[in-house]
């Protein structure tokens, strides 16, 4: 995949956490490569290290040694304040639980990141993510008052509206039934296939993976396969070999 441009990299990642006989390794040399406008899905079982490679490569903790870059700037070079910088106005975020603002409306969630860079949202590019989520009647709700898949429709929008290098999702579809988890995998599929947008997920679920361009197995800290074009049923395939070794 020569052709292919690299958005987020980690090269030969450690993470290890405690010391002595209770060390755990949780990422044992990772070296891997996330393309630009594609969808990428991280699987492995439970333990395997999925949320920290994601964590790591989001900059929001620090690997053991090894380094990660998000485009062309390596993250282990920068202080605190280049980091959060960078993970406001690079990254995209969604999470299992939404993490919403519970006392701001949908549209205040949604424009929070860049009212906080001091910015306005592109009010054309930011309409066309409403009305694409169907959120333009929900705008002036809380968090509250909107369903667990309309809330993850909203943390969508808020990913969206800066127009990101890169979106993050840790279990985006963790909380959701299976139509909202339908309607969050697609509004994810779309920015990659209409607004390329660059998008990786941490997920469980076979037929989530089944929306992603390829998929990178995880087991025991470690890369150990990858599927391209998956299908739920090729996806859980490998998974069943992988939990049996
Ligand atoms: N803060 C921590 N302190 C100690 N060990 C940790 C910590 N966070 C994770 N680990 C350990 O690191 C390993 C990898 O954890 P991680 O959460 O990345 O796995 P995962 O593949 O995302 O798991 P799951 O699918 O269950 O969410 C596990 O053995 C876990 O127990």
């Amino acid at each position: 995949m020569a052709s292919l441009s690299v958005a987020a990299r980690s090269v030969d990642l450690v993470k290890t956490y405690g010391s002595g006989d209770t060390q755990v390794r949780a990422l044992d040399g990772v070296s891997a490569e996330f393309y630009k406008g594609e969808f990428t899905a991280i699987m492995g079982p439970s333990g395997s290290g999925k949320s920290t490679l994601m964590h790591c490569l989001a900059g929001l903790d620090n690997a053991t040694s090894g380094s990660v870059s998000i485009g062309d700037t390596e993250l282990t070079s920068l202080s605190d304040k280049q980091m959060t910088r960078l993970r406001r106005d690079r990254i995209g975020f969604v999470f299992q639980a939404f993490n919403l603002v519970p006392t701001l409306t949908a549209i205040e969630n949604i424009t929070l990141p860049q009212d906080i860079a001091g910015r306005t949202a592109d009010a054309e590019w930011l309409d066309t993510v409403l009305t694409r989520l169907g959120l333009k009647d929900r705008l002036k709700h809380r968090p509250g008052e909107l369903s667990g898949g309309q809330q993850q429709r909203v943390a969508c929008a808020r990913a969206l509206a800066g127009q990101p290098e890169i979106i993050f999702g840790d279990e985006p579809t963790g909380n959701l039934d299976s139509r909202s988890s339908g309607e969050v995998l697609s509004i994810l599929r779309t920015s990659v296939d209409e607004f390329k947008q660059t998008v990786v997920i941490v997920t469980h679920d076979p037929r989530a993976a089944a929306y992603s361009d390829r998929v990178v197995f995880l087991a025991d800290g470690k890369i150990v396969d990858e599927l391209r074009e998956p299908t739920a049923e090729s996806v859980l395939d490998r998974m069943k070999s992988l939990e049996t070794v």
